[in-house]
Protein backbone atom coordinates (compact mmCIF):
# COMPACT_ATOMS: atom_id res chain seq x y z
CA UNK A 1 0.00 0.00 0.00
CA UNK A 2 1.26 3.78 -0.99
CA UNK A 3 -0.79 6.43 0.42
CA UNK A 4 0.16 8.33 -2.50
CA UNK A 5 -2.13 6.13 -4.93
CA UNK A 6 -4.70 8.71 -3.25
CA UNK A 7 -3.69 11.84 -5.05
CA UNK A 8 -5.12 10.38 -8.24
CA UNK A 9 -8.83 9.70 -6.56
CA UNK A 10 -8.96 12.76 -4.64
CA UNK A 11 -10.81 15.40 -7.14
CA UNK A 12 -11.59 19.34 -6.43
CA UNK A 13 -14.67 20.14 -4.81
CA UNK A 14 -16.44 21.51 -8.28
CA UNK A 15 -15.46 25.12 -9.30
CA UNK A 16 -17.91 25.77 -11.62
CA UNK A 17 -20.53 24.68 -8.81
CA UNK A 18 -18.69 27.35 -6.83
CA UNK A 19 -18.82 29.89 -9.66
CA UNK A 20 -22.89 29.39 -9.62
CA UNK A 21 -23.19 29.40 -5.72
CA UNK A 22 -21.23 33.00 -5.61
CA UNK A 23 -23.29 33.77 -8.64
CA UNK A 24 -26.56 33.32 -6.89
CA UNK A 25 -24.94 35.26 -4.11
CA UNK A 26 -24.46 37.99 -5.77
CA UNK A 27 -28.19 38.35 -7.02
CA UNK A 28 -29.69 37.90 -2.86
CA UNK A 29 -30.75 41.38 -1.24
CA UNK A 30 -28.34 40.71 1.61
CA UNK A 31 -25.41 42.94 0.70
CA UNK A 32 -22.03 41.82 -0.21
CA UNK A 33 -19.62 41.11 3.09
CA UNK A 34 -22.44 41.47 5.26
CA UNK A 35 -22.49 38.19 6.27
CA UNK A 36 -18.88 37.14 6.68
CA UNK A 37 -17.82 34.09 6.46
CA UNK A 38 -20.84 32.85 6.34
CA UNK A 39 -20.47 33.68 2.27
CA UNK A 40 -17.82 31.21 1.54
CA UNK A 41 -18.35 28.35 3.93
CA UNK A 42 -22.10 28.28 2.21
CA UNK A 43 -20.38 28.70 -1.31
CA UNK A 44 -17.99 26.02 -0.04
CA UNK A 45 -20.44 23.71 0.86
CA UNK A 46 -22.15 24.40 -2.10
CA UNK A 47 -18.84 23.26 -4.03
CA UNK A 48 -18.79 20.15 -2.19
CA UNK A 49 -22.17 18.62 -2.65
CA UNK A 50 -22.22 20.10 -6.36
CA UNK A 51 -25.50 21.65 -5.91
CA UNK A 52 -26.79 25.29 -6.06
CA UNK A 53 -28.69 25.90 -4.20
CA UNK A 54 -26.54 24.18 -1.18
CA UNK A 55 -28.34 21.55 0.72
CA UNK A 56 -28.89 21.85 4.52
CA UNK A 57 -26.43 19.33 6.82
CA UNK A 58 -29.07 16.57 7.38
CA UNK A 59 -27.09 13.75 8.30
CA UNK A 60 -23.91 14.70 10.36
CA UNK A 61 -21.90 12.50 12.31
CA UNK A 62 -19.41 12.57 15.57
CA UNK A 63 -16.51 10.33 14.46
CA UNK A 64 -13.87 9.71 16.85
CA UNK A 65 -11.30 7.45 16.98
CA UNK A 66 -9.33 6.14 20.11
CA UNK A 67 -6.28 4.58 20.97
CA UNK A 68 -3.25 4.36 23.99
CA UNK A 69 0.03 5.67 23.00
CA UNK A 70 3.36 3.99 25.42
CA UNK A 71 4.59 7.49 25.25
CA UNK A 72 1.92 8.27 28.25
CA UNK A 73 4.63 5.94 30.13
CA UNK A 74 6.81 8.92 30.55
CA UNK A 75 4.42 11.21 31.86
CA UNK A 76 3.78 13.68 29.00
CA UNK A 77 0.04 13.48 29.44
CA UNK A 78 -2.01 14.94 32.02
CA UNK A 79 -3.84 11.28 32.40
CA UNK A 80 -2.37 7.95 33.10
CA UNK A 81 -1.25 6.00 30.69
CA UNK A 82 -4.12 3.38 29.32
CA UNK A 83 -6.52 5.50 30.75
CA UNK A 84 -8.35 6.12 27.13
CA UNK A 85 -10.80 3.42 27.64
CA UNK A 86 -12.00 5.99 30.64
CA UNK A 87 -12.81 8.84 28.32
CA UNK A 88 -14.37 6.45 25.76
CA UNK A 89 -16.66 5.33 28.75
CA UNK A 90 -17.69 8.74 29.90
CA UNK A 91 -18.57 9.37 26.29
CA UNK A 92 -20.78 6.37 25.86
CA UNK A 93 -22.78 7.37 28.91
CA UNK A 94 -23.43 10.69 28.02
CA UNK A 95 -20.62 12.52 30.51
CA UNK A 96 -18.63 14.32 28.58
CA UNK A 97 -18.74 17.45 26.66
CA UNK A 98 -18.76 15.92 22.96
CA UNK A 99 -21.47 13.94 24.56
CA UNK A 100 -23.32 16.53 25.91
CA UNK A 101 -23.22 18.77 22.85
CA UNK A 102 -24.10 15.55 20.65
CA UNK A 103 -27.17 15.03 22.48
CA UNK A 104 -27.74 18.82 22.58
CA UNK A 105 -27.45 18.97 18.36
CA UNK A 106 -29.29 15.74 18.11
CA UNK A 107 -25.72 13.97 16.27
CA UNK A 108 -25.44 10.97 16.66
CA UNK A 109 -21.34 10.05 17.89
CA UNK A 110 -19.32 6.76 16.74
CA UNK A 111 -16.51 5.59 18.44
CA UNK A 112 -14.06 3.52 16.70
CA UNK A 113 -11.30 1.78 18.85
CA UNK A 114 -8.50 1.42 16.67
CA UNK A 115 -5.57 0.71 19.65
CA UNK A 116 -7.44 1.14 22.82
CA UNK A 117 -5.06 -0.40 25.56
CA UNK A 118 -8.27 -2.23 27.86
CA UNK A 119 -9.20 -5.66 28.31
CA UNK A 120 -11.90 -5.45 25.12
CA UNK A 121 -15.02 -6.78 27.96
CA UNK A 122 -14.75 -3.65 29.34
CA UNK A 123 -16.20 -1.74 25.84
CA UNK A 124 -19.32 -2.32 23.69
CA UNK A 125 -18.68 -5.00 21.20
CA UNK A 126 -19.43 -2.19 18.40
CA UNK A 127 -16.69 -0.24 19.52
CA UNK A 128 -13.97 -2.75 19.52
CA UNK A 129 -14.37 -4.63 16.86
CA UNK A 130 -12.14 -3.05 15.12
CA UNK A 131 -9.28 -3.04 17.25
CA UNK A 132 -5.77 -3.07 15.55
CA UNK A 133 -3.69 -3.95 18.41
CA UNK A 134 -3.76 -2.54 22.44
CA UNK A 135 -2.13 0.53 22.19
CA UNK A 136 0.40 2.01 20.10
CA UNK A 137 4.55 1.30 20.94
CA UNK A 138 6.25 4.31 22.70
CA UNK A 139 7.41 6.60 19.40
CA UNK A 140 10.43 7.67 21.48
CA UNK A 141 11.77 4.43 21.64
CA UNK A 142 10.48 2.27 19.07
CA UNK A 143 8.12 1.59 16.23
CA UNK A 144 4.22 2.86 16.74
CA UNK A 145 3.14 -0.11 15.11
CA UNK A 146 4.73 -2.53 12.40
CA UNK A 147 3.99 -1.66 8.96
CA UNK A 148 1.43 -4.49 8.78
CA UNK A 149 -0.33 -3.14 11.34
CA UNK A 150 -0.37 0.45 9.78
CA UNK A 151 -1.50 -0.82 6.71
CA UNK A 152 -4.30 -2.24 8.42
CA UNK A 153 -5.41 0.62 10.36
CA UNK A 154 -5.69 2.62 7.32
CA UNK A 155 -7.95 0.26 5.68
CA UNK A 156 -10.06 -0.08 8.84
CA UNK A 157 -10.15 4.34 8.82
CA UNK A 158 -10.88 4.10 5.05
CA UNK A 159 -13.59 1.23 5.78
CA UNK A 160 -15.51 3.85 8.42
CA UNK A 161 -15.07 6.53 5.83
CA UNK A 162 -17.10 4.28 3.40
CA UNK A 163 -19.29 2.95 5.42
CA UNK A 164 -20.40 6.51 6.77
CA UNK A 165 -20.46 7.75 3.18
CA UNK A 166 -23.17 4.86 2.28
CA UNK A 167 -25.08 5.49 4.84
CA UNK A 168 -25.89 9.07 3.76
CA UNK A 169 -23.69 10.43 6.42
CA UNK A 170 -23.06 14.68 4.96
CA UNK A 171 -20.86 15.82 6.99
CA UNK A 172 -18.73 14.29 9.62
CA UNK A 173 -16.67 15.91 12.67
CA UNK A 174 -13.51 14.19 13.07
CA UNK A 175 -12.20 13.79 16.39
CA UNK A 176 -9.69 11.61 18.67
CA UNK A 177 -10.08 9.75 22.32
CA UNK A 178 -6.41 9.23 23.22
CA UNK A 179 -4.19 9.42 25.49
CA UNK A 180 -0.68 10.36 24.46
CA UNK A 181 -2.21 11.24 21.41
CA UNK A 182 -0.83 15.15 21.77
CA UNK A 183 2.98 13.66 21.65
CA UNK A 184 2.61 11.86 18.29
CA UNK A 185 0.41 14.49 16.33
CA UNK A 186 3.11 17.33 17.50
CA UNK A 187 6.10 14.45 16.42
CA UNK A 188 4.24 14.07 12.67
CA UNK A 189 3.40 18.11 12.61
CA UNK A 190 7.88 18.71 13.50
CA UNK A 191 8.76 16.02 11.53
CA UNK A 192 6.59 17.17 8.09
CA UNK A 193 7.33 20.60 8.96
CA UNK A 194 10.71 20.87 9.33
CA UNK A 195 10.99 22.50 13.12
CA UNK A 196 11.73 21.73 16.52
CA UNK A 197 10.40 19.64 19.22
CA UNK A 198 10.35 23.27 21.32
CA UNK A 199 7.59 24.74 18.82
CA UNK A 200 5.16 22.05 18.42
CA UNK A 201 5.15 20.96 22.27
CA UNK A 202 1.57 21.96 23.95
CA UNK A 203 0.31 21.02 27.44
CA UNK A 204 -1.89 18.39 25.86
CA UNK A 205 -5.50 17.32 27.33
CA UNK A 206 -5.40 17.80 31.13
CA UNK A 207 -3.11 20.04 31.45
CA UNK A 208 0.47 19.70 32.47
CA UNK A 209 3.20 21.64 34.60
CA UNK A 210 6.56 22.33 33.37
CA UNK A 211 8.29 19.29 34.02
CA UNK A 212 5.93 16.96 32.43
CA UNK A 213 6.17 19.79 29.22
CA UNK A 214 10.05 19.17 29.36
CA UNK A 215 9.95 15.47 29.10
CA UNK A 216 7.02 15.59 26.51
CA UNK A 217 9.75 18.15 24.40
CA UNK A 218 12.25 15.42 25.21
CA UNK A 219 10.17 12.18 23.90
CA UNK A 220 9.02 14.08 21.06
CA UNK A 221 12.82 14.87 19.88
CA UNK A 222 13.97 11.61 20.05
CA UNK A 223 10.68 10.47 18.02
CA UNK A 224 11.84 13.51 15.59
CA UNK A 225 14.96 11.53 15.12
CA UNK A 226 13.44 8.50 14.65
CA UNK A 227 10.76 10.18 12.11
CA UNK A 228 13.57 11.77 10.03
CA UNK A 229 14.70 8.77 7.67
CA UNK A 230 11.37 7.44 6.84
CA UNK A 231 9.85 10.93 5.95
CA UNK A 232 9.38 10.37 2.18
CA UNK A 233 6.92 7.14 3.37
CA UNK A 234 3.51 8.52 5.10
CA UNK A 235 2.57 4.93 5.49
CA UNK A 236 5.97 4.25 7.12
CA UNK A 237 6.06 7.69 9.11
CA UNK A 238 3.08 6.66 10.58
CA UNK A 239 4.04 3.35 11.91
CA UNK A 240 7.15 5.22 13.00
CA UNK A 241 5.68 7.79 15.01
CA UNK A 242 1.87 7.79 14.61
CA UNK A 243 -0.27 5.13 16.33
CA UNK A 244 -2.87 3.29 15.18
CA UNK A 245 -5.83 5.46 16.12
CA UNK A 246 -3.36 8.13 13.54
CA UNK A 247 -2.85 5.67 10.74
CA UNK A 248 -7.22 5.35 10.67
CA UNK A 249 -7.77 8.44 11.13
CA UNK A 250 -5.34 9.27 8.02
CA UNK A 251 -7.12 6.51 6.15
CA UNK A 252 -10.51 8.10 6.94
CA UNK A 253 -9.92 11.62 6.04
CA UNK A 254 -8.37 10.30 2.70
CA UNK A 255 -11.20 8.21 1.88
CA UNK A 256 -13.51 10.84 3.01
CA UNK A 257 -11.92 13.11 0.49
CA UNK A 258 -12.32 10.37 -2.35
CA UNK A 259 -16.10 10.18 -1.47
CA UNK A 260 -16.79 14.02 -2.10
CA UNK A 261 -17.54 13.79 2.03
CA UNK A 262 -16.75 16.94 3.90
CA UNK A 263 -14.50 17.03 7.59
CA UNK A 264 -14.62 19.33 10.09
CA UNK A 265 -11.35 18.77 11.77
CA UNK A 266 -10.98 18.96 15.89
CA UNK A 267 -7.51 18.87 17.52
CA UNK A 268 -3.99 18.61 17.00
CA UNK A 269 -4.17 14.53 16.33
CA UNK A 270 -6.80 15.07 13.04
CA UNK A 271 -4.78 18.12 11.98
CA UNK A 272 -1.84 16.09 12.16
CA UNK A 273 -3.40 13.48 10.14
CA UNK A 274 -4.77 15.95 7.69
CA UNK A 275 -1.32 17.18 7.32
CA UNK A 276 0.14 13.52 6.72
CA UNK A 277 -3.15 12.96 3.98
CA UNK A 278 -1.89 16.19 2.51
CA UNK A 279 1.59 14.93 1.95
CA UNK A 280 -0.07 12.07 0.11
CA UNK A 281 -2.87 13.84 -1.78
CA UNK A 282 -2.36 17.74 -2.20
CA UNK A 283 -6.21 18.02 -3.24
CA UNK A 284 -7.37 16.47 -0.16
CA UNK A 285 -7.72 19.93 2.23
CA UNK A 286 -9.79 21.03 -0.14
CA UNK A 287 -12.75 18.57 1.44
CA UNK A 288 -12.15 20.06 5.19
CA UNK A 289 -12.79 22.83 7.47
CA UNK A 290 -10.97 23.44 10.65
CA UNK A 291 -13.59 23.65 13.01
CA UNK A 292 -11.64 25.27 16.10
CA UNK A 293 -8.34 26.54 17.76
CA UNK A 294 -7.55 23.65 20.18
CA UNK A 295 -4.93 25.40 21.81
CA UNK A 296 -1.82 23.00 20.52
CA UNK A 297 0.76 24.76 18.72
CA UNK A 298 1.17 21.90 16.74
CA UNK A 299 -2.52 22.31 15.02
CA UNK A 300 -1.78 25.99 14.64
CA UNK A 301 1.37 24.99 12.63
CA UNK A 302 -0.33 22.35 10.88
CA UNK A 303 -3.28 24.11 9.54
CA UNK A 304 -1.13 26.74 8.41
CA UNK A 305 0.27 24.86 6.47
CA UNK A 306 -2.21 23.53 5.24
CA UNK A 307 -4.23 27.18 4.47
CA UNK A 308 -7.21 26.54 6.58
CA UNK A 309 -8.30 29.00 9.21
CA UNK A 310 -10.23 27.62 12.50
CA UNK A 311 -13.87 28.56 12.50
CA UNK A 312 -13.90 28.92 16.18
CA UNK A 313 -11.46 30.17 18.82
CA UNK A 314 -13.07 30.12 22.37
CA UNK A 315 -10.81 28.81 23.85
CA UNK A 316 -12.08 25.47 24.40
CA UNK A 317 -8.88 22.85 25.22
CA UNK A 318 -10.94 19.83 25.89
CA UNK A 319 -10.38 17.46 23.00
CA UNK A 320 -12.20 14.49 21.43
CA UNK A 321 -14.18 16.23 18.91
CA UNK A 322 -16.18 18.92 21.39
CA UNK A 323 -14.31 21.90 19.59
CA UNK A 324 -15.67 20.99 16.01
CA UNK A 325 -18.91 20.21 17.12
CA UNK A 326 -19.04 23.76 18.38
CA UNK A 327 -18.59 24.69 14.89
CA UNK A 328 -21.56 22.65 13.15
CA UNK A 329 -24.41 24.67 14.04
CA UNK A 330 -22.42 27.42 12.40
CA UNK A 331 -21.72 25.54 9.11
CA UNK A 332 -25.89 24.61 9.70
CA UNK A 333 -26.26 28.20 9.29
CA UNK A 334 -24.07 29.23 6.28
CA UNK A 335 -25.92 26.13 4.44
CA UNK A 336 -29.42 27.74 5.50
CA UNK A 337 -28.71 31.20 4.73
CA UNK A 338 -26.79 30.04 1.05
CA UNK A 339 -30.26 28.03 0.33
CA UNK A 340 -33.15 29.94 1.72
CA UNK A 341 -32.55 33.55 1.27
CA UNK A 342 -34.60 35.33 -1.61
CA UNK A 343 -33.00 36.11 -4.60
CA UNK A 344 -34.01 39.96 -5.91
CA UNK A 345 -37.10 39.46 -7.85
CA UNK A 346 -36.86 40.28 -11.69
CA UNK A 347 -38.75 43.04 -12.18
CA UNK A 348 -40.47 42.64 -15.94
CA UNK A 349 -39.25 45.53 -18.06
CA UNK A 350 -39.14 46.62 -21.93
CA UNK A 351 -36.23 45.20 -22.29
CA UNK A 352 -36.78 41.49 -21.34
CA UNK A 353 -32.58 41.05 -21.57
CA UNK A 354 -32.29 43.09 -18.53
CA UNK A 355 -35.14 41.22 -16.73
CA UNK A 356 -32.81 41.10 -13.65
CA UNK A 357 -33.28 44.20 -11.65
CA UNK A 358 -31.04 45.51 -8.54
CA UNK A 359 -33.48 46.18 -5.34
CA UNK A 360 -32.71 49.55 -6.29
CA UNK A 361 -34.51 49.38 -9.78
CA UNK A 362 -37.66 47.84 -7.87
CA UNK A 363 -37.87 50.86 -5.89
CA UNK A 364 -37.47 52.70 -9.19
CA UNK A 365 -39.76 50.54 -10.94
CA UNK A 366 -42.67 50.97 -8.12
CA UNK A 367 -42.29 54.70 -7.85
CA UNK A 368 -42.88 55.14 -11.67
CA UNK A 369 -45.96 53.45 -11.45
O1 LIG B 1 -6.30 18.10 19.91
C1 LIG B 1 -5.98 18.93 20.76
O2 LIG B 1 -5.42 19.97 20.47
C2 LIG B 1 -6.30 18.58 22.18
C3 LIG B 1 -6.16 19.53 23.14
C4 LIG B 1 -6.47 19.17 24.41
C5 LIG B 1 -6.94 17.89 24.70
N1 LIG B 1 -7.06 16.96 23.76
C6 LIG B 1 -7.54 15.63 24.15
O3 LIG B 1 -6.67 15.13 25.18
C7 LIG B 1 -6.21 13.81 24.86
C8 LIG B 1 -4.77 13.84 24.50
O4 LIG B 1 -4.03 14.62 25.35
P1 LIG B 1 -2.63 14.10 25.88
O5 LIG B 1 -2.16 15.19 26.75
O6 LIG B 1 -2.89 12.82 26.63
O7 LIG B 1 -1.77 13.91 24.67
C9 LIG B 1 -7.09 13.35 23.73
O8 LIG B 1 -8.19 12.63 24.24
C10 LIG B 1 -7.52 14.62 23.05
O9 LIG B 1 -8.79 14.51 22.44
C11 LIG B 1 -6.73 17.30 22.51
C1 LIG C 1 -13.47 29.11 1.61
C2 LIG C 1 -12.98 27.77 2.05
C3 LIG C 1 -11.83 27.22 1.45
C4 LIG C 1 -11.38 25.96 1.88
N1 LIG C 1 -10.34 25.17 1.52
C5 LIG C 1 -10.35 24.08 2.24
N2 LIG C 1 -11.38 24.12 3.06
C6 LIG C 1 -12.04 25.27 2.88
C7 LIG C 1 -13.16 25.82 3.48
C8 LIG C 1 -13.64 27.08 3.08
C9 LIG C 1 -14.85 27.67 3.71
Amino acid sequence: MNLDDFSDLIERPDGGVRRDAEERRERLTVPPGALGRLDELGEWLSAAQQSVPVKAVGQPRVVLFAGDHGVAELGVSGRAAGSTHELVRAALDGASPVAVLARRFSVPVRIVDAGIDCDPELLPEPVVRHRVRRGSGRIDVEDALTAEEAEQAVRLGMAIADEEADSGTDLVVLGDLSVGGTTAAATLVAALCGTDASVVTGRGGAGIDDLAWMRKCAAIRDALRRARPVLGDQLELLATVGGADLAAMTGFLLQSAVRRMPVILDGVVAAACALVAQRAAFRAPDWWLAGQVSGEPAQAKALDRMALTPLLDHGVTVGEGAGALLALPLVQAAAALAAELPERTPVATEDEDEAETTAVDDVKALDAT
